[in-house]
């Protein structure tokens, strides 16, 4: 299973991540959020990242102009995209990109095609805060293009065995006390975990 890490603001958590196995690093480029990173430190620390690690954006109701703008001057591989209002036109995008499903209600995960995306559990603030989606209601759906998110730690994230999701995205379950900043020892069990999930 592929694991995320979001919310990466400094050159030493997005090694530490890598070293503790995450296949990708999520950088916020949400003003508001208290992981924001500005494009150019974002790029100087995806300038100094070892080879085959995944860069992610993660860009909250903005448009096709912005988001190819802040993708080319930080080098992100991938926009992450929360389009609550739907203005984007995705055939205007010069990066590859996942969309982000905010789940509020079973009915909700409806929505979904075969598309890949990233499930993450509706708040209001956007994201990062560690709410969970019932698992109940993957239970009939095919799990095998969507990334979950949404309150995963490594204590509970073996509840999510069995499903066959793609990949897990984690953001405060593996931060320090401190926002924005990650905890090494946390990243490095919910890998050991995440390792041993189908
Ligand atoms: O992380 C943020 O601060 C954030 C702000 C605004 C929109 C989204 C945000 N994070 C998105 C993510 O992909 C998080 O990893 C995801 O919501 C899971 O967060 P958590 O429940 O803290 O693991």
């Amino acid at each position: 299973m592929k694991v995320k890490i979001c919310g990466i603001t400094n050159l030493q958590d997005a090694l530490d991540a890598i070293n503790s196995g995450a296949n990708a690093l999520g950088f916020v480029f949400y003003k508001k959020s208290p992981r924001y990173i500005e494009a150019k430190k974002a790029k100087e620390i995806i300038d100094k990242l070892p080879p085959f690690i995944q860069t992610v954006g993660l860009f909250v109701n903005e448009d096709e102009t912005f988001i190819n703008e802040i993708c080319l001057e930080s080098k992100m591989q991938l926009a992450q995209i929360i389009d609550d209002n739907e203005i984007i036109n995705y055939d205007l995008l010069k990066v590859k990109y996942l969309k982000v499903l905010r789940a509020k209600e079973q009915k909700d995960l409806r929505n979904l095609n075969k598309e890949y995306y990233l499930v993450d559990a509706f708040v209001d603030s956007f994201g990062g805060v560690g709410k969970r989606i019932a698992l109940e209601w993957f239970e009939d759906i095919d799990c095998s293009r969507l990334i979950l998110a949404g309150g995963l730690t490594s204590a509970n994230l073996k509840e999510i065995d069995g499903f066959g999701f793609y990949g897990v995205d984690v953001s405060s379950g593996v931060e320090s006390d401190i926002k924005g900043k990650k905890d090494r020892a946390k990243m490095i069990a919910f890998l050991k975990e995440a390792n041993e999930i189908k």
